[in-house]
């Protein structure tokens, strides 16, 4: 994907300023990219230590994320709510999870047909315990809402699903009434490409601040 002007969009990152390079994904459309692989080891100990300091009231017991870029959230949000063990969420099939359960993503963007797999002796880990949930990016909410009906299929209270960046506004209605649970701290909205140059679409962004909304610990 080549950058397109202007180059890079600063987003705020739990208060953070980030520059994100600005991609062309089509001649209309371009995204702010944050490849949280990329980022280094500070930015991911950042993010982790905000990110539990925001679920920390709800005393999870465990934290689960979905691979690939889900991995290094899962581990660092973990680490900083003082939790050894996290359960990820797997994308292929390797040989040991051939009785894995599994959850089809209904992706609107991707033509792949994608699954989450959950390995069955992790259901152990989730069983009647509360957890919360963690990703890079919730964009079109569908592998933000597949995690959460595995972690519900092997008995698990979600109390939050938290991420890096959400990016746009059509997780909202991709997750329902799910969308109340979700909580980032940042976001990032789509642009459209006009005059060969990117623009924020206003309507892509919410008016507050999302890591600025309290979640409810009741
Ligand atoms: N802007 C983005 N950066 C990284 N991963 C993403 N997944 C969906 N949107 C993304």
């Amino acid at each position: 994907m080549r950058q397109i002007a202007p180059e890079t969009y600063t987003v705020s990152v739990a208060g953070h300023r980030i520059d994100l390079p600005v991609l062309e994904l089509d001649d209309q459309r371009a995204i702010a990219l944050l490849m949280v692989i990329d980022m280094g080891l500070r930015f991911g100990e950042m993010v982790g230590r905000e990110i539990a300091a925001l679920c920390a009231p709800l005393r999870p017991d465990i934290v689960v994320g979905s691979a690939t870029l889900g991995i290094p959230v899962a581990m660092e949000v973990s680490r900083h709510l003082g939790l050894d063990q996290y359960v990820i969420l797997q994308k292929s099939p390797k040989f040991h999870l051939a009785d894995a359960l599994v959850e089809p993503v209904r992706s609107i963007t991707t033509n792949m047909p994608q699954k989450l797999l959950l390995d069955r002796r992790q259901i152990a880990r989730l069983q009647g315990r509360r957890v919360v949930v963690v990703d890079d990016v919730i964009a079109t909410g569908a592998s933000m809402a597949a995690s959460m009906r595995l972690v519900r299929r092997a008995g698990a209270e979600v109390l939050a699903a938290l991420s890096i960046l959400t990016e746009g506004q059509s997780w909202r209605e991709a997750m329902g009434p799910d969308a109340a649970l979700v909580r980032s701290l940042g976001q990032i909205p789509h642009f459209r490409i006009e005059g060969g140059v990117a623009r924020p679409d206003p309507d892509s962004l919410a008016p507050v601040a999302p890591e600025r909304r309290a979640l409810r610990t009741g």
